[in-house]
């Protein structure tokens, strides 16, 4: 099933000097894949997550969340649908620091008036995941860069959204929180069936997807699936980027 359909899409910035940042994007993402987008600086990456996020309109071109096309919605069912229906994660983790982990992590199922039974199992769930137990009651400036960004990723996933869209979620971790967050992003994916477009400049957080997209100069030039190992991925990633000029050639850091 088609979770996400982004057809024809265009976007120009409008200023003294128009811009193209992109130009006729086709991209489906199905039920329970994890797709990854990468490409150089400046090449679009940012501005299509805006446009699938709601937080940009495109100029042209089509984008359908569970069949949904959100630029049709009213105002405030906009903002019903974005709570629901899609889940964020950000380079910066975007939590509350006047509340707990767990009021964090609990944030949505509260605005949408889910009781606190329901609540308190939910957040057992996730939390044992995400291997967050302990810290559940600190507040957020107690908690290490890795240990935020799970509870980030929690708060996403809590209220089982259609989508979830993670941007750079590795981008302020040292690499072994980074592995960490997506190795969780990762399980997640598998035992929640949770759909996830990911977009990093990470050539390692890249290889936990099972599917790569590039994007250049606003389009999408290419695209890779991971085969039978993540290693052989990263490579291929690497590769992909090179061409497009996104980063040099290095050595694996993955050993499998
Ligand atoms: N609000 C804006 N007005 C005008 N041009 C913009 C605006 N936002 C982005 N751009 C331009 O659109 C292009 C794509 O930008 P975007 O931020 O989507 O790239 P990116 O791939 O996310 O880059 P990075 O990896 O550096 O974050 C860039 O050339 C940028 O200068």
């Amino acid at each position: 099933m088609e979770i996400l359909t982004v057809r024809n899409l265009g976007k120009v910035y409008k200023g003294n000097v128009n811009y193209e940042a992109l130009r006729n994007i086709d991209l489906t993402i199905n039920q329970g894949e994890f797709v990854g987008i990468m490409g150089p600086s400046g090449s679009g990456k940012t501005t299509l997550l805006n446009m699938i996020s709601t937080i940009d309109r495109p100029t042209s071109g089509e984008i359908r969340i569970g069949g949904e096309d959100p630029y049709r919605l009213s105002h405030q069912k906009l903002a019903i649908f974005r709570r629901r229906e899609l889940g964020f994660v950000f380079q910066s983790f975007n939590l509350l620091p006047t509340l707990t982990v767990k009021e964090n992590i609990v944030l949505p199922l509260t605005l949408d008036g889910v009781n606190i039974d329901e609540m308190n199992k939910r957040v057992q769930l996730f939390a044992e995941k995400l291997g967050i137990n302990d810290i559940l009651n600190k507040r957020t400036y107690e908690i290490s860069g890795g240990q935020a960004q799970r509870t980030a990723v929690a708060r996403a996933l809590i209220n089982k959204p259609k989508l979830v869209l993670a941007d750079e979620p590795t981008g302020n971790l040292d690499s072994k929180a980074a592995r960490d967050v997506m190795e969780m992003l990762e399980k997640l994916n598998k035992e929640e069936q949770a759909t996830m477009m990911l977009v990093t400049h990470d050539a390692v957080s890249a290889s936990y997807c099972q599917r790569v997209v590039f994007i250049k100069d606003g389009q999408l030039v290419n695209e890779i699936r991971m085969g039978t190992n993540r290693s052989e991925f990263y490579q291929k990633i690497i590769e992909n980027l090179s061409r497009i000029g996104g980063t040099a050639n290095e050595p694996s850091p993955i050993r499998d």
